[in-house]
């Protein structure tokens, strides 16, 4: 059987290096732009094609690896690359990796996350004074790394925080810059090479402290099953890398939301709303706002047989933002999940789908609902300058500028 492979429209004629410039300048801004004027399925490349419709984006997700993979054979890894953990695999190996993983992520050990976040909370509270102006999101990155490292490894990071925070800003400042080779000694590639150096010797001290208290961890199942130490040491750093940075985002954009929402901010004492409001702020902003696999064999979409090898590319931030989908799309409505979700199924995939879903979803749903919630509860926080905040689109979808001014209520 022969198969005709046709290229989908896109802007430049859906190849040239004309769309690599304006990509890098606004990715957010082009990926919209190109399905707004192209349609559903758009050649962004010669080899890279998005895919924009709820009906495309479930077949790519729920696939086993029949006709798309995550990591094909000749993927470069970067110098972030942590080969060795669940995240960076395929096939049997990563089938074996995830069933390892997945008693520690059930929902009965969320319990334990609570109180974590509920600590951590009270913790953060009690540090600010009143009328004191706070970074955001600086704040609710430390608060996701204690929270984080409690639930993942059964403790808090203390001064191995540091070397893992540093790490994922190097990491962060590499993707949110045009890219280089990295042998280049830029500042960027080698601060990135000296964080990585430092959580290496952290994640080392932890692994190597580590004692099983029962907790079920998932640090306590990896080293259960005694594997080398170079996939503890991977999977350990890939967890608690992305369960930060991602959470910490979610939660300052929740808290940005609601501070331009003050009848939002109210209820969000009542059952269910801080819930609702957690995940239209992921839809508004969801962290991982691009998603990619390779076809492996030829893939139909929108009447065009696409070659194997093309990289499929899925936006969370393009198909959450579609009135077609989401009616008053650009507007923050978290009564929207009260009434249910969206027409369709696949219309909403703030955590991918399917098989590769995020593994921490629940989790991480769970932290920003609870530690927003508190947060609600004990202080306001007043926005500083909010118009003037940015989604920065490096790996994670980071807000830049969250200030606000602490108010504390007064004692009576
Ligand atoms: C708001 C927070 C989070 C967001 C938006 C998020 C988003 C995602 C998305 C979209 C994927 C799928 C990527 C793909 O299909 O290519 C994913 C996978 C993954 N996530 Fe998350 N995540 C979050 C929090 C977490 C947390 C808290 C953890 C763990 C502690 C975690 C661990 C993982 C892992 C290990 C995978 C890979 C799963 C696999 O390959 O089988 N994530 N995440």
């Amino acid at each position: 059987m022969t198969v005709t492979h046709t290229t989908p429209p896109g802007p430049g004629g859906g190849r040239g290096t004309a769309n690599a410039a304006d990509y890098a300048l606004d990715p957010l801004g082009f990926l919209t732009g190109a399905v707004r004027e192209f349609g559903d399925v758009v050649s962004l490349s010669s080899s890279n094609v998005l895919l924009a419709h709820p009906e495309d984006i479930g077949r790519v997700l729920v696939d086993r690896g029949e006709n798309v993979v995550k990591i094909s054979e000749g993927t470069r890894r970067g110098p972030t690359g942590f080969p060795r953990a669940m995240m960076n695999s395929e096939g049997a190996d990563w089938e074996r990796k995830r069933a390892r993983l997945r008693p520690a992520f059930r929902s009965e050990r969320l319990a334990h996350l609570e109180e974590a976040a509920r600590e951590g909370v009270a913790r953060t509270v009690g540090s600010w004074t009143d009328g004191q102006t706070v970074d955001v999101h600086h704040e609710m990155s430390r608060l996701a790394m204690l929270v984080g490292a409690t639930h993942i490894a059964g403790r808090e990071p203390g001064e191995h925080g540091e070397a893992l925070a540093g790490a994922v800003a190097a990491i962060m400042r590499l993707t949110s810059s045009p890219r280089l080779p990295a042998w280049l000694p830029t500042r960027v590639n080698r601060d990135l090479r000296r964080s990585l150096r430092d959580l290496d010797d952290a994640l080392a001290v932890m692994i190597r402290e580590h004692r099983d208290d029962g907790a079920g961890t998932a640090l306590d199942a990896l080293l259960a099953d005694d594997p080398p130490f170079e996939e503890v040491r991977d999977e350990l750093a890939t967890l608690l890398m992305s369960g930060y940075e991602t959470t910490a985002d979610a939660l300052t954009w929740l808290l940005h939301l609601l501070g331009a929402h003050p009848e939002a901010n109210a209820r969000m004492d009542e059952e269910g709303f801080a819930r609702a409001a957690a995940k239209e702020a992921v839809r508004l902003y969801p962290p991982a706002w691009v998603i990619s696999r390779e076809t492996v064999r030829p893939f139909e979409a929108g009447g065009h047989t696409l070659p194997a090898g093309t990289v499929l590319g899925l936006s969370p931030w393009v198909t959450h933002r579609d009135e077609r989908w989401f009616p008053r799309a650009g507007e923050f409505r978290p009564e929207r999940w009260l009434a249910g979700g969206p027409s369709h199924r696949y219309a909403y995939f703030p955590f991918g789908a399917g098989p590769r879903g995020c593994i921490g979803a629940s989790m991480a749903l769970r932290e920003v609902e609870v530690i927003a919630g508190e947060l609600c509860a004990r202080v306001r926080l007043e926005p500083v300058a909010p118009e003037a905040v940015r989604p920065r689109p490096a790996l994670a979808l980071q807000p830049r500028g969250v200030r606000a001014v602490v108010r504390k209520p007064r004692r009576g």
